[in-house]
C-alpha cells in the first residue's frame, strides 16, 4: 500500500489507479440494482444490505454476490486497510451524481469503523478535502487574510473510473470532504491535485488543458458499521 500513500494528503489517503477493469466497471454498473434508488435533491442514493436504523445500527446481512467478487475480494488482499476493523466490510452506500451534483462538504462520523474505500465508476470527478474548521485553528489566520488559517487548507483528490481510494486514520478523523457541483473541474495539474503522481491517464488531462468534464458517476463506499443489531450478528456479522 505504500506505493499508493497519497504524499502531499492528510495521512492517511491512498489511490490506486486502474483497481479494476473495463469490463468489471462494466459488470458493477449492470449489477446496481435499478430499483432500490432513494433520489435526494441533489444525488441519488442506496445503501446495501440495508440503510441504517435511526440509532446508526446495521441489521445484518450479507452483501451480494456482485460485491464480493471482485471487490471485496480484491479489496481484503490489500494488505490490512480493514485489518483492525471489528466486522471487515459490512455496508456499501452507492451514490450517483449527474454533470453539474455533488456532495456538501461533511464527514463520515462515528458510526464507522474510521477507515472508508471508495471504488469509482463512469466518469471522474474531485473530491476536495479540507481541514476541520477548530477555534484555534479559525483563529490561525492572519489579519489581512483570516482564510488563510489551517482550517481553510484543502486537498484536491482526482478520482478517475475504476480507482479506488481508502480514507483512514486523521484524514477521516480530522477533516471533511465534498465534490463541487460543477460541469467540469479545471485547472488539474500537478500543483493542484494531490494525488496527480498516482493517475493512470495525466496525459489525457493535459492534452484537455487541465479540464475533465464531468459524466455521471457512480461510487461504490465500503465501511464498516461498528454497532450491528442482535442475532443478526452472530450470523453475519463476520465478513472477513
Ligand atoms: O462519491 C464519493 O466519492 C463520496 C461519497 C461520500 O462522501 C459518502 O458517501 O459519504
Ligand atoms: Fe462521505
Amino acid at each position: 500500500m505504500e506505493a499508493h500513500l497519497i504524499p502531499t494528503a492528510p495521512s492517511s489517503m491512498y489511490y490506486i489507479a486502474d483497481f479494476i477493469t473495463a469490463e468489471e466497471e462494466a459488470f458493477l454498473l449492470r449489477s446496481i440494482p435499478s430499483n432500490r434508488w432513494v433520489p435526494l435533491s441533489h444525488r441519488r442514493l442506496q445503501a446495501l444490505p440495508s440503510r441504517l436504523t435511526t440509532n446508526s445500527t446495521l441489521l445484518p446481512s450479507p452483501l451480494p454476490a456482485w460485491l464480493e467478487h471482485p471487490v471485496l475480494e480484491r479489496l481484503k488482499s490489500l494488505d490490512g486497510i480493514f485489518a483492525d476493523a471489528p466486522h471487515g466490510i459490512n455496508h456499501c452506500l452507492i451514490n450517483e451524481y449527474l454533470p453539474g451534483q455533488g456532495i456538501m462538504p461533511h464527514e463520515d462520523g462515528g458510526a464507522y469503523h474510521p477507515v472508508v474505500a471508495t471504488v469509482s465508476l463512469g466518469g471522474s470527478t474531485v473530491l476536495e478535502v479540507s481541514q476541520k474548521r477548530t477555534a484555534d485553528s479559525v483563529s490561525a489566520g492572519t489579519l489581512e487574510d483570516p482564510s488563510s488559517g489551517a482550517g481553510t487548507k484543502t486537498w484536491r483528490i482526482l478520482q478517475e473510473p475504476r480507482s479506488l481510494l481508502v480514507t483512514c486514520g486523521s484524514a477521516y478523523t480530522e477533516t471533511l470532504h465534498g465534490i463541487a457541483e460543477v460541469m467540469e473541474d479545471a485547472d488539474l495539474s500537478e500543483h493542484t491535485v494531490a494525488n496527480w503522481s498516482l493517475l493512470s491517464d495525466r496525459q489525457q488531462i493535459l492534452n484537455q488543458g487541465g479540464r475533465s468534464e464531468r459524466a455521471t458517476r457512480i461510487s461504490l463506499t465500503l465501511r464498516d458499521v461498528k454497532k450491528v443489531s442482535g442475532l443478526g450478528a452472530k450470523l453475519f456479522g463476520k465478513t472477513r
